[in-house]
């Protein structure tokens, strides 16, 4: 994978740019995108410039999440991969072609499921889908694509009729339609109940099990934990961090923390420094400890509970989440 300003991992042999069959079929090199300034080269200083500069790329079989705070980029971005736009800086390669100059060459590979899809409201789901076959090489059968994503028993009912939910799945149906090679996914289970938003990702799931290439956009931290491979977080249209899921969590600090038991101080406790521990802070009587040690400060910890005779309440170790990870960057950005 080519690098934001900071990325994270490579503990997979193949290396970062390699996850997936290794073959990138997403590379993004200095991409820019202006608003407000005319003509594919706009001039530096127009307009509003909402993606500075990126890189990354994506390979076959590889699920890729774009993070970010409102407005740091990822619509913006991921327009340009669609060939929904040109960019006004760098170069974008999807399937080795030009996704703008070279509509006709990829369009037909790539299924995109957009923020608002826009449907007529008096048609039916299958009418729908029936109509988009239509202007789809290969589409699959409409029934199949409705059954896939589980609006079956909803087949002939008015899209106006569907619910916020319901019409996502249609979205999404309609994206899988011509099945792509390379499906992007904007946002894809917003306005989705839990059940359905699980059934969503078991259905990405299996997508990517099949061989597509995935780029999804999300808010829901968590959403990108269960589904992406690697992940690009943006701020202010600049990657912040990018790296495999794991390793972009396993770079931030783990937290212990418990209960001072009645008659004791936080100076009672080994040196913190000596257990590892960066951070602190106590409200009330919970402590919380923050470390790059977690082993390391939970024994220290233990031990020093052992013997002491103490039983500890409130005993929570664990290491950081997406979320946390996602909020220091945030956080330290804010502050930067
Ligand atoms: N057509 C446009 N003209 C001018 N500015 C725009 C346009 N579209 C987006 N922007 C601005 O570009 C920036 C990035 O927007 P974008 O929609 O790409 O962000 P995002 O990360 O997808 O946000 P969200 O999570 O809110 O959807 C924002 O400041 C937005 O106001």
């Amino acid at each position: 994978m080519n690098i934001g300003e900071k990325t994270i991992g490579g503990a997979r042999p193949s290396g970062a740019a390699s996850a997936g069959s290794g073959e990138s079929v997403i590379e993004v090199t200095g991409l820019r995108r202006r608003y407000g300034a005319a003509g594919r080269r706009a001039s530096a200083g127009k307009g509003f410039e909402a993606v500075r500069g990126i890189d990354f790329s994506v390979a076959r079989g590889e699920l890729f999440a774009l993070l970010g705070t409102n407005g740091a980029g990822k619509t913006s971005t991921v327009e340009l991969l669609e060939g929904l736009a040109p960019p006004t800086g760098g170069q974008v390669r999807v399937l080795g072609h030009d996704p703008f100059t070279e509509r006709h060459r990829v369009r037909p590979r790539i299924g995109m499921m957009l923020q608002e899809g826009g449907f007529p409201a008096e048609l039916t789901p299958a009418e729908t889908l029936r109509m988009w076959a239509g202007c789809t090489s290969g589409a699959r059968p409409v029934d199949e694509a409705l059954s896939s994503v589980g609006l079956s028993r909803r087949r002939d009912v008015r899209v106006k009729q569907l619910s916020g939910g319901e019409r996502r799945r249609l979205d999404l149906a309609l994206a899988l339609l011509g099945r792509p090679e390379v499906l992007f996914l904007d946002e894809p289970t917003t306005g989705l109940d839990t059940e359905a938003r699980h059934e969503t990702w078991q259905l990405v799931r299996e997508l990517r099990d099949a061989g597509a290439t995935i780029v999804l956009t999300t808010h829901y931290l968590e959403e990108a934990e269960e589904l992406a491979d690697r992940l690009a977080i943006l701020h202010g249209g600049r990657i912040a961090q990018a790296g495999y899921v794991a390793d972009v969590v396993a770079a931030h600090p783990s937290h212990i923390s418990f209960e001072l038991p009645a008659g004791f101080h936080l100076g009672d406790l080994p040196p913190l420094g000596e257990l590892g521990v960066i951070g602190h802070e106590t409200v009330g009587r919970t402590v919380r400890l923050r470390t790059d040690e977690l082993q390391r400060t939970a024994t220290g910890v233990l031990v020093w509970a052992r013997d002491q005779g103490l039983e500890l309440t409130g005993l929570d170790v664990r290491t950081a989440s997406l979320e946390e990870a996602f909020l220091h960057i945030a956080k330290g950005l804010e502050n930067a």
